[in-house]
């Protein structure tokens, strides 16, 4: 008869979650970089994210996690439009300059934009971008979620990509 094995080592396990120890944890999980932007009647913004993710290819969707304390907050959901820049390692200081207290207009100076299919700025020399406009939205706790339907696919090159891990900057090769 089959029976649960027992194991010598008790689990380590933490219990209750507080945020200090989800985001503990959630830092040794290595992410892309990304810089999400927008532009339209609600003003150009942008800001760096690692919550990002495929929920489908059909219709070819993402789903990015907006903190609804943003200051670009207001921008990205009233324009309806995002286009998600996949960072290359080159990336690391203007992904600093989008994740901090930078106002707006320092933060596109600090790169060279082109215009999307959806008017949502393209970083130039994104590893690639992904021209979305955005089709539901729900709040999960402090965060808004965006599902985006991509309607266009921009730029693409093989350079390094730039990853997020341990609360630093790291990068990959193919
Ligand atoms: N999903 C998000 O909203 C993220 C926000 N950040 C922000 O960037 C700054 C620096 O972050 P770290 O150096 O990584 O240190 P940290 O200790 O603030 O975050 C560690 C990890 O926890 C997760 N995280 C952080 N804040 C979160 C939030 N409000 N909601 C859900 N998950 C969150 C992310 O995976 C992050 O890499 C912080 O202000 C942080 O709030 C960074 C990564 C993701
Ligand atoms: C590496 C990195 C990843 C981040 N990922 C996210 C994210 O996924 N979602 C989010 O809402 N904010 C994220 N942030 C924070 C935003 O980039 C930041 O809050 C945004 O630039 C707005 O800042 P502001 O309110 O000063 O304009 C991240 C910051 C960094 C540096």
């Amino acid at each position: 008869m089959n029976s649960i094995p027992s194991f010598a080592e008790p689990l380590d396990v933490i219990s209750p979650i507080t945020r200090e120890a989800f985001r503990d944890a959630m830092a040794k999980m290595v992410a892309a970089v990304n810089i999400i932007t927008t532009d339209g009647p609600a003003g150009r913004a942008g800001f760096a994210a690692t919550a990002v993710c495929s929920v489908t290819d059909s219709p070819a969707t993402l789903l990015i996690c907006l903190n609804r304390s943003a200051s670009v907050f207001d921008a990205v959901t009233q324009n309806g439009i995002v286009c998600v820049n996949v960072l290359s390692s080159s990336h690391e200081a203007l992904s600093g300059v989008f994740g901090g207290k930078t106002p707006v207009d320092e933060r596109f100076a600090a790169a060279e934009w082109r215009s999307g299919i959806t008017g949502a700025p393209v970083l130039s020399d994104a590893l690639v971008s992904f021209d979305c406009r955005i089709s539901e939205q729900c709040d999960i706790g402090t965060h808004r979620v965006l599902y985006c339907t991509v309607e266009g696919i921009h730029g693409g090159n093989d350079a390094e990509a730039l990853v997020y891990y341990r609360r630093a900057y790291g990068r990959i090769a193919s």
